[in-house]
């Protein structure tokens, strides 16, 4: 038995839905420190519905689940800010906001999650975007970006409260497959740095090149998968 590790993500007989229709059930995992960990599954088998589950975006009704130190079931309203601190969220469509630029884009996270010395604002903000290789491009908008540096930039918005969990859903999905290897090596760099990361995608060749852990939806359940079974 594994007691050493710390557990990021565990999940037990959680159900997951979508109004009132059941999109996962029987969920049964857990997360530890320092892993990189695939969520795949077909269109519409609930990947996206067990991402928002664990941001807080959909409640967790049935089942217990604890997520970097916070429970899941008991979630109230308020404390979702602080849970998604603790947690670096990369979506498909990058999110950044359009009318300012980079560095702009970062300081309106930082200042949104409390903090004020510019000093230190602009500090982390070169430390970050230094991770995913973007430190010249500060001054940049997000339309004079490509794809790939625009969601290097969402990965850096995702670092900058140092969370304990990475949580990218589909973060390759908007990118050709040369692009996608460039984000994916910027996210296993980050996670040799020991943070831990759950990607959702459905991109089977990065599987290949970078085989790790990997969960599967289907038939309304989600299992470990070998890889040779993917
Ligand atoms: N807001 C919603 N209201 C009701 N049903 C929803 C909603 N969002 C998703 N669903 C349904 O929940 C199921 C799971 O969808 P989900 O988006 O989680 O799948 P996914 O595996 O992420 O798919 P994709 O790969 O296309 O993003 C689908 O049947 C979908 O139609």
């Amino acid at each position: 038995m594994n007691q050493d590790k710390n557990q990021i993500l565990e999940l037990r007989d959680v159900a997951v839905y979508q109004r009132e229709n059941l999109v996962l059930s029987e969920v049964n995992l857990s997360i530890d420190e320092g892993e990189f960990v695939y969520l795949i599954g077909k269109t519409g088998s609930g990947k996206s519905s067990f991402m928002k589950t664990l941001y807080g975006d959909l409640p967790l009704t049935q089942g217990s689940g604890s997520i970097v130190g916070y429970d899941l079931k008991g979630l109230k309203e308020k404390d979702i800010p602080f849970l998604r601190r603790k947690l670096g969220v990369v979506f498909q469509d990058f999110k950044l906001l359009p009318d300012r630029n980079v560095n702009e884009n970062l300081i309106f996270v930082l200042k949104a999650t409390g903090w004020k010395d510019k000093e230190k604002m602009n500090k982390k903000i070169e430390e970050v975007l230094d991770k995913v290789g973007m430190k010249t491009k500060g001054f940049k908008f997000p339309h004079q970006l490509s794809g790939g540096e625009q969601q290097r930039v969402a990965i850096a918005r995702a670092l900058l409260n140092d969370p304990e969990l990475i949580l990218a859903d589909e973060p390759t999905g908007n990118l050709d497959p040369q692009t996608s290897v460039e984000v994916m090596k910027v996210l296993q760099d980050i996670n040799k740095n020991g943070r831990t990361i759950l990607m959702a995608t459905h991109d089977y060749a990065l599987l290949l090149k970078y085989p790790s852990k990997t969960l599967k939806c289907d038939g309304s359940k989600v299992f470990e998968v070998v890889q040779k079974n993917v």
